[in-house]
């Protein structure tokens, strides 16, 4: 187990964003997130990423408690996110923006912080491109520098805004499929959270996870859990298939 929510509940006001989630990840699982706007999604990546304090409950990493520490704490230990819009120095090269995340993220040294940008970047198939400026990239190229950016930094945990969103169905599957092998072959869990359109991302997830108002309506590998009545009711709109 990588990590685990033990009955979270996070309020704005008198607005229960989060209300009562329970959930465990297991390592080198690929967990998918999933839920009308507003479901809470966000809010929910932010309490396991350390931007917010829950109000009730706790948050385990590796078995440790880890509800008090602040994010970069929690990128130390092996939490790593990458966001939906990626803000690179644009003034900086490829290399050197991927090398500043991992010095400050993974606490690495420059050496250490260069070799494990190379790797990411290669990893990503951003190699060809390190030696340019950042703000040069291309859309998908800025989506693939945020994943090697969080990647450089080893984590165990890498946790994903709507990493995918805005990119083509060929760009997507080749995303996902990146997700893929990183929980394979390095067995790194991630937890995306998706928009509603992305079939592909779902449909290769582990896990998919629905939320509906600050809840975990259901859960479970995704074509059951997409075919659940309740779902299918307040998200999909028709059934999954
Ligand atoms: N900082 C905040 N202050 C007040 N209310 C907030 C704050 N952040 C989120 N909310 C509210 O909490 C609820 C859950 O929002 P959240 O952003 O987590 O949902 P989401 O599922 O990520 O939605 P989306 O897909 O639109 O990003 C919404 O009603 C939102 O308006």
């Amino acid at each position: 187990m990588i990590l685990r929510l033990e009955n979270v509940v996070k309020k704005f006001g008198g607005l229960r964003a989060v209300d009562g989630v329970s959930l465990e990840v297991g390592k080198g699982e690929f967990l998918a997130v999933v839920g009308p706007n507003g479901s809470g999604k966000t809010t929910l990546l932010n309490i396991i990423s350390g931007v917010y304090r829950p109000d009730e409950g706790r948050v385990y990493f590796e078995g440790r408690d880890v509800t008090d520490l602040p994010p970069y704490k929690r990128a130390r230990l092996g939490m790593a996110r990458a966001f939906q819009v990626p803000r690179p120095f644009p003034e900086l090269s490829v290399l050197e923006n991927v090398v500043v995340g991992a010095v400050f993220n993974g606490g690495l040294d420059l050496h250490k912080a260069r070799e494990a940008a190379e790797e990411a970047l290669s990893y990503v198939g951003l190699a060809s491109k390190k030696d340019q400026l950042a703000g040069k990239l291309t859309f998908n190229e800025l989506r693939l520098l945020e994943l090697a950016r969080a990647l450089a930094s080893n984590p165990k945990l890498l946790l994903l805004d709507e990493v995918m969103a805005g990119l083509t169905p060929t760009e997507i599957d080749r995303f996902v499929e990146l997700l893929r092998r990183l929980s394979e072959e390095r067995g790194i869990s991630a937890i995306s959270l998706v928009e509603h359109r992305m079939r592909a991302v779902v449909r290769l997830a582990h896990r998919v996870v629905v939320m509906h108002q600050g809840k975990i309506i259901a859960e479970g590998p995704p074509e059951k859990a997409l075919n659940d009545p309740r779902v299918v009711e307040v998200y999909l709109g028709r059934p999954w298939r």
